[in-house]
């Protein structure tokens, strides 16, 4: 589902990761790493919003550098502590978001009450709790139609309610086909949400650690 070669990202000429070869394929992938270890790194990576030498091939034939719109139409990134700028209503965000990702309406509005965001949709992003920032963002995570679906700390700030939806949702989308890279320094039941690999995130490398179903 993802081939990574030759990946080496730096900054300041100083190197966090190198990764020579890694293949994720489809399924749902555990990426474990202390603090600073470079998680959010190769996230940002992968979905495209970082400069890094080598490549990304998503399903053997969207290359991240051949064909970027492509596959970043098909890659899709929660990330861990979301800043999008405080003027914005999330509604404004979401409506941005899911043109560009050509989410249909009905999908729109079915993330955002699986969510629980329609109290504030119309509300600043600048007066949002941490929670409600989060549930924002894993609206905007989940639009269009993803192929893989990076997830960096998916579950903090969330209340228990919405953490059991968030888990039932990434089990789901994994039913219709979507494939997941995800971080979290919380365990999750692995009767909950099967996980196909465990990867960590250390001496400046991503390796697995087990390819076994569960955690
Ligand atoms: N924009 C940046 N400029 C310089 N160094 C950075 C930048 N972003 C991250 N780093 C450094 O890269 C390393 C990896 O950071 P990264 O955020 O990827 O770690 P992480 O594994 O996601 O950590 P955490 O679990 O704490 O979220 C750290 O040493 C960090 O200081």
């Amino acid at each position: 589902m993802l081939t990574v070669r030759n990946f080496r990202k730096e900054y300041h000429n100083r190197l966090v990761l190198a990764i020579s070869q890694a293949d994720f394929p489809p399924g749902i992938h555990w990426l474990k790493g202390r603090n600073g270890s470079g998680k959010t790194t190769f996230f940002r990576s992968v979905a495209g919003l970082l400069p890094f030498d080598g490549s990304l091939v998503l399903a053997g034939k969207y290359d991240i550098r051949q064909q970027p719109v492509a596959y970043r139409l098909r890659v899709n990134y929660g990330e861990a502590e979301p800043l999008y700028p405080p003027f914005l209503t999330a509604w404004e965000l979401i409506r941005w978001v899911a043109t560009t990702k050509q989410a249909p309406n009905p999908q729109i509005d079915e993330l955002i009450d699986l969510f629980g965001i329609r109290d504030f949709i119309k509300t600043p992003i600048g007066t949002y709790s941490s929670g409600m920032l989060k549930k924002t963002s894993l609206v905007l995570a989940f639009l269009g139609k993803p192929s893989l679906i990076l997830l960096d700390e998916p579950l903090i700030t969330l209340d228990h309610a919405t953490t059991k939806t968030v888990i039932d949702r990434i089990r789901q989308s994994r039913e219709q086909g979507i494939s997941f890279l995800l971080s979290s320094h919380q365990d999750v039941d692995a009767s909950e949400l099967p996980v196909d690999s465990v990867w960590v995130v250390q001496n400046q490398t991503l390796e697995p650690i087990t390819q076994a179903a569960g955690l």
